[in-house]
């Protein structure tokens, strides 16, 4: 594992207000990191810390082993940045913006001009080059954003809510780009659409006022969830509280739901054990026939709302 970025208690305040407040964590290439957060979270506080925009009140990050005050130059040399919204020179055009972006970069001549056509192919803008930014759709605006931020092809990149606003079809092409982008650099997105931890992250960091509230992988977030493994069963023929004392018994069950218009129980696990197989056998030894039997998934939304809701217990 390289790391790519190692953030280290990292606070923010303005005046009494702390944006971010001990934030820590790393993220190594390969890794694309879902940052979130309710709004006013310290999502964006913190990625411009990362990025160099805004200086910290206490912390260190570190991009590619620079750190970001004492060596702000090569960090911003190792990172593709993505603003919240992707502000651009609005009266250019991608062609005129890349150029100039470039040269900000300190590329000329030939590896100018190669960046440029190689960061409008992979952001899918090659149609649109000679077209003014400001009458391009969203969906092209945050693409010459993206084209921007991968201009000199750097190992990070921190993409502030590059999906925010979007069309499903532009959501899509913009997540495809992402993923295929994925594999060679450490990227952190943040986001408070929460279909995006499975379509895009490999990890997620969450956090509310200003603190991690958990870092783990997607499938560890799903797991927090009450629903996880939860199975809905329901078998033919049989009295509704008869079979509601039979799963109530079973050792491995915590809890048991009478689910709506007689469709039969939702059965909790003990510790979110999966109990799909040992449930269907003890139904099947009592000579029952299983009508419907299914195992859910856990709902992000629920997890992110007992993680983020003000007052509540850190749930890491
Ligand atoms: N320049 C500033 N001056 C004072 N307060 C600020 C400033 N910038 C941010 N804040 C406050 O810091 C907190 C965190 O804001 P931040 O923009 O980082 O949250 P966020 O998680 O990115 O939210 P969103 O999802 O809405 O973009 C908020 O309470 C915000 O009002």
């Amino acid at each position: 594992m390289t790391l790519r970025i190692e953030i280290d208690d990292l606070a923010k305040h303005f005046g009494a207000i702390k944006a971010v407040d001990g934030v820590s964590f790393s993220v190594s290439k390969g890794e694309v990191l879902g940052f979130l957060g309710p709004n006013g979270a310290g999502k964006s506080t913190t990625m411009k810390m990362i990025t160099g925009f805004l200086t910290p009140t206490h912390g260190t990050v570190r991009v590619c082993g620079y750190d970001v005050l004492q060596d702000p130059i090569s960090v911003k040399a190792h990172l593709g940045y993505l603003p919240e919204g992707a502000p651009a020179y609005a009266d250019m055009t991608p062609d005129g913006f890349l150029k100039f972006i470039a040269e900000i970069r300190g590329l000329s001549g030939a590896d100018r001009k190669r960046a440029v056509a190689s960061a409008a192919e992979r952001a899918r803008i090659t149609t649109v080059m000679h077209q003014p930014i400001e009458t391009l759709s969203k969906g092209y605006k945050r693409r010459v954003g993206l084209a921007q931020a991968i201009l000199h092809n750097p190992p990070v990149l921190i993409l502030d809510e590059p999906t925010d606003g979007l069309d499903p079809n532009q959501k899509h092409e913009v997540r495809t780009l992402i993923n295929e982008m994925a594999e060679d650099k450490a990227i952190i997105i943040s986001t408070h659409i929460l279909e995006e931890v499975h379509a895009l992250c490999n990890r997620n960091v969450v956090i509310a006022n200003g603190k991690v509230r958990f870092d783990g992988t997607p499938h560890e977030l799903e797991a927090k969830s009450r629903y996880y493994n939860a199975v809905c069963v329901n078998v033919a023929n049989i009295e509704q509280q008869a079979f509601e004392t039979f799963l109530t018994s079973l050792d491995f069950v915590s809890d048991v739901e009478a689910l709506d218009a007689q469709a039969g129980f939702r059965v909790y696990p003990k510790q979110g054990a999966q109990i799909t197989a040992e449930l269907s056998e003890k139904i099947r030894a009592n000579g029952w026939d299983i009508d419907a039997l299914h195992a859910e998934h856990g709902r992000l939304d629920e997890v992110f709302r007992s993680i983020t809701m003000p007052n509540t217990e850190s749930s890491n």
